[in-house]
């Protein structure tokens, strides 16, 4: 079995390379940083280091790496003889995996099963993002004969992975915990064996209680413990007034997604604290500029803000700690993050209804519309 997996950063390498890894894939990581990319070929193996209650090592060995932005054809071709393709570059990259995925079904040799295509990003539905922008390359007409060489599952992938320090080489340092959901249904009875992944028939639940708790109460330590002044995440919990925001706004995503997904509130407290529990590991060195990164994509319609508090709203039901967490984010400001340069100067040129409007997608006619206005004032 062959696995091509895009994108060999810390979840890359920390998550699902190595689960790809002990499934018994033979993986083959594509990347366009060239350095990375060396030091992977160039190497044997590395060792993912769990830190934490119950914390080990695992040894990643038997893998091959190509530069996807200089050696496209040994890629596709490395695609269209796999079984299995995944991504963990980032929503916003997937448009630049699409056209490798393309070629490859295209010289794929119709004899061969279909290729299992996996985007294990954090963004609800993204392998359906990624199968959008595949088919947008494809001429009218043929699009279906295509995608029939394929087979398209959306996942929910859980595992915080910080950034490495400059002497980690390409061993990774991860939390012990770990979860990556796969919707089952696109598989009919071939479902692919990979032990420490589960398979759901309806991933919409897993996805939006993932999103809307881990990286909602997340994105909030972030923002609030930048404003604080922190710079690790487990500091930033540990200060009263960012714990509070976060229970807050996680109460809220809370009570909407036990209304919508009818989960067990008790369940749903427990997985609440658990999370909570989660981001204080002070083992973990994670940081407010990592778990922030690109504020204006956690900004936007349906991500971990504006998504609960939209629905939140059309309910009737409290928004007020995401209020305050989308107030905090407006104001993270990381000259390194393009994202957060960009923020700062479209908060100077653009009015708090405008804001709302074409960076949330919240127009005047939603009910989130006036509370939102007056967090961004
Ligand atoms: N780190 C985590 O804790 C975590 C957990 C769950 C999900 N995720 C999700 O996984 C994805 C990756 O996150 P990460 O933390 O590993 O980021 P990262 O920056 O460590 O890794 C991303 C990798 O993608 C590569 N890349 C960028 N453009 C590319 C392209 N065009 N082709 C191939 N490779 C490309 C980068 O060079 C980098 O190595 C994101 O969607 C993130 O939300 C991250
Ligand atoms: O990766 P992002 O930028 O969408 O979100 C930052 C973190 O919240 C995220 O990477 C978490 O560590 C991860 O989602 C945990 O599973």
């Amino acid at each position: 079995m062959k696995a091509v997996h895009f994108g060999a950063g810390n979840i890359g390498r920390g998550f699902i390379g190595l689960l790809l890894h002990e499934a018994g894939y033979e993986l083959v990581f594509a990347d366009v940083a060239a350095p990375l990319i060396d030091a992977l070929a160039a190497s044997e193996s590395y060792t993912v280091h769990e830190v934490g209650a119950g914390a080990r090592d695992h040894v990643v060995t038997g893998y091959s790496a190509l530069n996807s932005a200089t050696d496209e054809g040994a890629v596709r071709a490395a695609i269209a003889d796999a079984d299995v393709v995944t991504t963990a570059v980032g929503p916003t990259i997937l448009r630049f995996i699409a056209p490798h995925i393309v070629a490859a079904l295209e010289a794929r040799d119709a004899a061969r099963g279909p290729l299992v295509v996996m985007a294990c990003e954090n963004a609800i539905n993204a392998t359906d993002l990624l199968r959008d922008e595949m088919s947008n390359l494809v001429p009218t007409g043929e699009w279906e004969a295509l995608a029939s060489r394929a087979v398209f599952a959306n996942t929910a992938v859980d595992r915080i992975v910080p950034g490495q320090s400059a002497d980690a080489g390409l061993d990774v340092t991860v939390e012990t915990f770990s979860e990556w959901a796969i919707e089952s249904g696109s598989f009919g009875s071939d479902v692919p064996e990979i032990p420490g992944a589960h398979f759901v028939d309806d991933l919409a639940p897993y996805i939006e209680r993932k999103l809307f708790t881990v990286n909602t109460g997340h994105a909030t330590v972030a923002y609030a413990g930048f404003l604080a002044g922190h710079e690790r995440i487990s500091d930033a919990l540990a200060d009263p007034a960012v714990a509070e925001i976060v229970e807050t706004a996680l109460r809220e995503t809370s009570a909407l997604l036990v209304a919508k997904h009818e989960f067990d509130p008790a369940v749903q407290d427990a997985y609440r604290e658990t999370i909570l529990e989660r981001f204080a590991n002070t083992a973990l060195p994670d940081t407010v500029d990592r778990v922030g990164r690109q504020p204006l994509r956690k900004l936007s319609r349906h991500e971990r803000f504006i998504g609960p508090a939209a629905e939140l709203a059309e309910r009737g039901l409290p928004t007020a700690g995401l209020l305050a967490a989308i107030a905090a984010a407006v104001r993270f400001d990381v000259p390194a993050d393009e994202q957060s340069v960009e923020l700062k100067r479209l908060r100077t040129e653009l009015s708090p209804e405008r804001f709302a409007a074409e960076v949330c997608g919240i127009d005047a006619s939603h009910p989130l519309f006036d509370p939102l206005v007056a967090a961004l004032a």
